[in-house]
């Protein structure tokens, strides 16, 4: 688990770092900027490209002249400076790396607040004009610079931050930010980068490690954290010798209506190969003979079940939202004792009888998308809010709240939100909220616990589709998730 950190705490990192390695400021700045440039180099292999490096007058700038320095040591012939000085003000490090690239044979254009902006040539841009000590939107003649570089459509490889964007703050839609390809950032990713707002400013990311003190960044207070793989490692447990089908539970899985019999199929595929000891699904009639074609191992069930045979339910997908729907949840809500996944449709009755959401028991685990989410929860400006009602939410209902995207929220009822980086945009396809739901299940159903199958289960859905990915599939369907994740399984032991 990886604390997420704040602009501010980052600072603080900064300078205990400096104080207690020891390592100067510029010293840091430096190793930062080797870091970026590592990278730099894998994403720009050829030396030849011409590359321009506009810098602002803090340590952002700073950053961008050592790294103009560092290219034009690394046999990149065509590096070129500009500063846009849009303020006298100049920091310590910004001073120091400008005398040393004064010292080099490379071009550097000064561009005061009255100057035109000239023209540009270059392939590559390197943003560094603003990072993280951004203190309020851009505007006046900086505004109107980034203005006329983003019209020029460029490769923009930004340094730590797009300028413009704040880093944990909302930003609003419609300010000038300079919109970036690549965004190689220093040690942590920042929240908004991890937000679906983002994508109006960047493409990418990668982080990389410039050495601040790992100790401190951890015993910072954050309740944001990133999911890392030895995380989930640690939740596996290795299916033992002499165990038997009875040792991996047994899943119910309540879903599908005539129209809509591929989601239950989708949730029961993804139980099975999650290693589901026993899977019995409640459908509708019509989708019997579908069912015991596609998968003999799944067992029908109809009318009322037998609510205690089973050690884990999961009800929702493709459920329908009418009358026989809502007595079915009501049915559960009111028999089942076990742990549950309440997702799709299920979501969507709770959200329209609150006096049903107040029934869901303690310690289940929700998997609305944003959409579900937001009938749920009530609307919302943007995913910062979002989150922290979340937050809010899963703390004062004790529920795991499991907020589907791109980087998937996890929020606990302790009030810790964990991100999930696995997953692709690959995987944007119908049925894969589905198959996240039978893993989740299958999951709980083997005896792990809700914040351990939820955390495990959305982390190995991400895995998988990374692993198609892998083999060559630019789309992802849910059905092969599905027969995926056994394999995800296999490979992550
Ligand atoms: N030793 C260090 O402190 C390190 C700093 N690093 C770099 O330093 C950056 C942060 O540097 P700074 O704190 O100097 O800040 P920036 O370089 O991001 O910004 C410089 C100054 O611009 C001004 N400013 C803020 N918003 C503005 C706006 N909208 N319009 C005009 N001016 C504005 C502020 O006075 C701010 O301090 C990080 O993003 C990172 O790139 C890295 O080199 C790692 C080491
Ligand atoms: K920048």
């Amino acid at each position: 688990m990886q604390k997420i950190i704040t602009a501010t705490q980052t600072r603080q990192a900064d300078q205990f770092t400096i104080a207690n390695e020891p390592i100067s400021s510029v010293g840091l700045m430096e190793r930062a900027t080797k870091s970026f440039v590592v990278k730099f180099m894998e994403e720009v292999p050829a030396k030849n490209i011409m590359i321009a490096v506009y810098c602002g007058t803090g340590n952002n700038g700073g950053d961008g002249l050592a790294i103009a320095r560092l290219l034009s040591a690394r046999n990149y012939t065509n590096v070129k400076v500009v500063i846009l000085q849009h303020s006298f003000k100049t920091s310590p490090e910004f001073d120091e790396n400008f005398r040393s690239v004064q010292k080099l044979n490379l071009p550097v254009h000064i561009i005061q607040s009255d100057d035109e902006l000239p023209a540009e040539t270059s392939e590559i841009i390197i943003d560094a004009v603003l990072g993280s000590g951004l203190n309020k939107p851009l505007e006046g003649i900086l505004k109107q610079w980034i203005d006329q570089l983003n019209a020029l459509h460029k490769k923009v490889i930004a340094v730590d931050i797009p300028t413009g964007m704040f880093a944990d703050e909302p930003n609003q839609a419609d300010s000038t930010k300079f919109k970036a390809d690549l965004v190689i950032t220093f040690q942590r990713p920042k929240l908004n980068f991890l937000l679906p707002e983002s994508a109006l400013v960047m493409k990418s990311w990668e982080a990389v490690d410039i050495g601040l003190d790992e100790h401190f960044i951890q015993s910072c207070e954050s309740e944001l954290a990133l999911i890392e793989e030895k995380d989930i490692r640690l939740i596996f447990k290795k299916r033992e010798n002499f165990s038997h089908k009875g040792t991996f539970g047994h899943s119910l899985i309540i879903a599908g209506k005539d129209e809509t019999m591929g989601a239950a199929l989708l949730t029961a595929e993804a139980c099975l190969n999650t290693g589901s000891g026993l899977t019995t699904a409640f459908i509708p009639p019509s989708g019997l003979i579908a069912l015991n074609t596609r998968l003999p191992e799944v067992m029908a069930g109809f009318g009322e079940p037998g609510w205690q045979k089973y050690s884990a339910l999961a009800i929702g997908p493709g459920l329908g939202t009418d009358d026989p729907a809502v007595a079915v949840l009501k049915n559960a809500l009111k028999n089942f004792r076990g742990p549950c996944v309440f997702d799709a449709d299920a979501l969507n009755m709770l959200a329209s009888d609150k006096s049903l959401f107040d029934l869901v028991p303690e310690q289940s685990i929700l998997t609305p998308h944003v959409k579900e989410f937001d009938r749920l929860f009530g609307s919302h400006k943007n995913w910062n809010h979002r989150i922290k009602t979340m937050q809010q939410e899963a703390r004062e209902r004790e529920l795991i709240i499991v907020l589907k995207n791109r980087y998937t929220i996890i929020a606990l009822p302790t009030g810790m939100v964990y991100f999930n980086l696995t997953g692709t945009p690959a995987m944007a396809s119908g049925g894969m909220g589905d198959v996240l739901t039978g893993i989740i299940v299958a999951l709980l159903a083997q005896g792990y616990s809700a914040i351990q199958a939820a955390m495990a289960g959305v982390y190995l859905h991400g895995k998988a589709g990374n692993e198609l990915e892998e083999l060559g599939y630019s789309v992802i369907r849910a059905s092969e998730l599905a027969k995926q994740v056994s394999k995800t399984i296999f490979n992550f032991k």
